[in-house]
């Protein structure tokens, strides 16, 4: 039975679901890395697709722009198909000064300016943390690849155009590394369903220096995010 916005049948969806926001990302992930991938989902165009990775089965599932678009996408994997685990394969821009293009940004929490976080705990705040487990294989895997990394948090934010700049002064004096919009989502479906999550995003501008990645750049230094999420979700 499809889901309300997805139309793959029940038992599509592997447990473990890599998560671009882009959905031709999730073809060219699907497509490039997966064997026997088939696509399992169409509807708006945000793809899905199911194949299998190193022998097991392996899904992959564009979530869209926005904590909106991931919160639907993550809530019906998680409730509908059963997904147990979510790595989100993402680009960021970077706000700290000591983090380059290109850098693969494992991230351990994700703060977020999202009405939508506001309404988990009430009057308090929830603190998006990635999945420690995921986490470690992260590391152990980007260590094992000699991939150049760095771990820490960063800001997911509604806003990809921000009306004023000194915002990014405050993120980089709380030592967040960089700014995307969707981590912080996942990390709180995960944690409302009892599920593990993980985002890791690759450096693709600056946005202090607007430094920026050419397309070819882009293309090797994803294919090193997608090749470590690989290595993380079949440690
Ligand atoms: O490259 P993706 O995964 O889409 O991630 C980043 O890119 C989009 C903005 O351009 C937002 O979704 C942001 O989180
Ligand atoms: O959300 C994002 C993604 C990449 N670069 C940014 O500046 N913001």
């Amino acid at each position: 039975m499809p889901s309300l916005h997805m139309n793959a049948p029940d038992g599509a969806f592997a447990e473990t679901v890599i998560m671009p926001g882009d959905p031709l990302r999730a073809k060219y992930i699907a497509e490039t890395f997966l064997d026997d991938a088939k696509q399992v989902t169409d509807v708006r165009n945000m793809l899905g697709f199911t194949g299998s990775y190193k022998g097991e089965p392996l899904s992959v599932m564009a979530h869209g722009m926005g904590t909106p678009s991931a919160l639907i996408y993550c809530t019906e994997l998680v409730q509908h198909y059963g997904v147990k685990r979510m790595l989100r394969v993402g680009s960021c821009g970077a706000v700290h000064p000591d983090v380059q293009l290109r850098d693969i940004i494992i991230a351990q929490g994700a703060s977020t300016d999202s009405a939508a976080m506001k309404q988990r705990l009430g009057p308090f705040d929830f603190a998006a943390t990635a999945s420690y487990g995921l986490l470690e294989k992260a590391v152990n895997s980007a260590r094992a690849l000699g991939t150049q990394h760095r771990i820490g948090s960063i800001f997911t934010s509604d806003l990809f155009y921000w009306p004023e700049g000194d915002i990014y002064d405050r993120l980089a004096k709380y030592n967040i590394l960089a700014i995307e919009m969707e981590a912080a989502a996942v990390y709180s479906v995960a944690a409302e369903f009892g599920v593990e999550a993980l985002a890791i995003a690759t450096v693709s501008d600056h946005i202090r220096t607007g430094a920026a990645l050419s397309t070819e750049e882009r293309q090797t230094t994803f294919d090193q995010m997608i090749e470590l999420g690989l290595a993380t979700v079949s440690a």
